[in-house]
């Protein structure tokens, strides 16, 4: 079975994309959710976060503190990658034994860091990037979550950039400023069906 990796950054329209594929029956398994998962209270990744980065990590409910976290992650690499070298390995692991079980024409791993990931680039056949340009990325992520502009900046550096995601893609669907709901639906529609038959969209130029 095709397993397609499907990335872009931070507010590019991933989920949107991937909530039509779980839709229409491709077997989707969003490594978001499952770092979610792994940080709410009882998540497997709680004793070892506590054990690093001390009690302030965690919320009087159990769940890791996400604004104490973020504050700290986009504002020191290091850190970052601290943090990443303890959930990284639970993900790959957790989306792995979701994506065994996954049913459907084809499956999906969303990952928004498959293109900084050596690792997610050999796990998947195809990569497709949802592309959109930076300032239309912060806008969406601004009226989605209340994030500053200047907060945003900082998530975006720490991810790789347009080019370099580009260069990756197998399949791209453009989904910028530009792009209305409808138009997306529409090219989402036209890639999942050539997925789903095992036909590849295309290079860059496909939109
Ligand atoms: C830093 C944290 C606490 C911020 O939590 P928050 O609720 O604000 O964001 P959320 O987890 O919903 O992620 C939203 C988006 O942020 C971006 N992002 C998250 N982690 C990272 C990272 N390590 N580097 C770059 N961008 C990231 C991605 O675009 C992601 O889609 C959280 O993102 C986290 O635990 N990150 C480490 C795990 C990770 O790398 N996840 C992303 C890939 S699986
Ligand atoms: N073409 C579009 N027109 C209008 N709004 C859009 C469009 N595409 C996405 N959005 C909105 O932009 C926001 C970001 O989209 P989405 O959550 O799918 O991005 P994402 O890539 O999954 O982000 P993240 O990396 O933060 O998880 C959402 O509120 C979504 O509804």
């Amino acid at each position: 079975m095709l397993t397609l990796g499907l990335t872009g950054g931070i507010g590019s329209g991933k989920s949107r994309v991937a909530s039509w594929l779980a839709q229409w029956g491709a077997g989707v398994v969003d490594t978001d959710a499952v770092a979610h998962e792994l940080t709410a209270a009882g998540g497997a990744a709680m004793p070892l976060l506590r054990s690093v980065f001390g009690a302030a990590v965690e919320r009087p409910d159990g769940a890791m503190d996400r604004d104490w976290m973020r504050a700290r992650v986009f504002a020191d690499p290091g850190v970052r990658r601290e943090l990443e070298a303890i959930l990284h390995p639970l993900i790959r692991a957790e989306t792995q034994r979701q994506l065994a079980l996954a049913q459907g024409p084809y499956r999906v791993a969303v990952v928004p860091l498959l293109v900084e990931s050596g690792d997610w680039r050999e796990r998947v056949d195809r990569i497709c990037v949802v592309d959109c340009d930076p300032d239309t990325q912060i806008a969406r992520v601004q009226s989605r979550s209340g994030l500053t502009a200047e907060t945003i900046r900082r998530i975006m550096d720490a991810q790789a950039s347009r080019a370099e995601r580009l260069a990756a893609a197998h399949d791209v669907i453009v989904n910028d400023g530009a792009t209305s709901e409808a138009e997306l639906l529409q090219r989402v529609r036209l890639a999942h069906a050539q997925w789903a038959a095992g036909t590849p969209l295309g290079g860059p130029s496909a939109g």
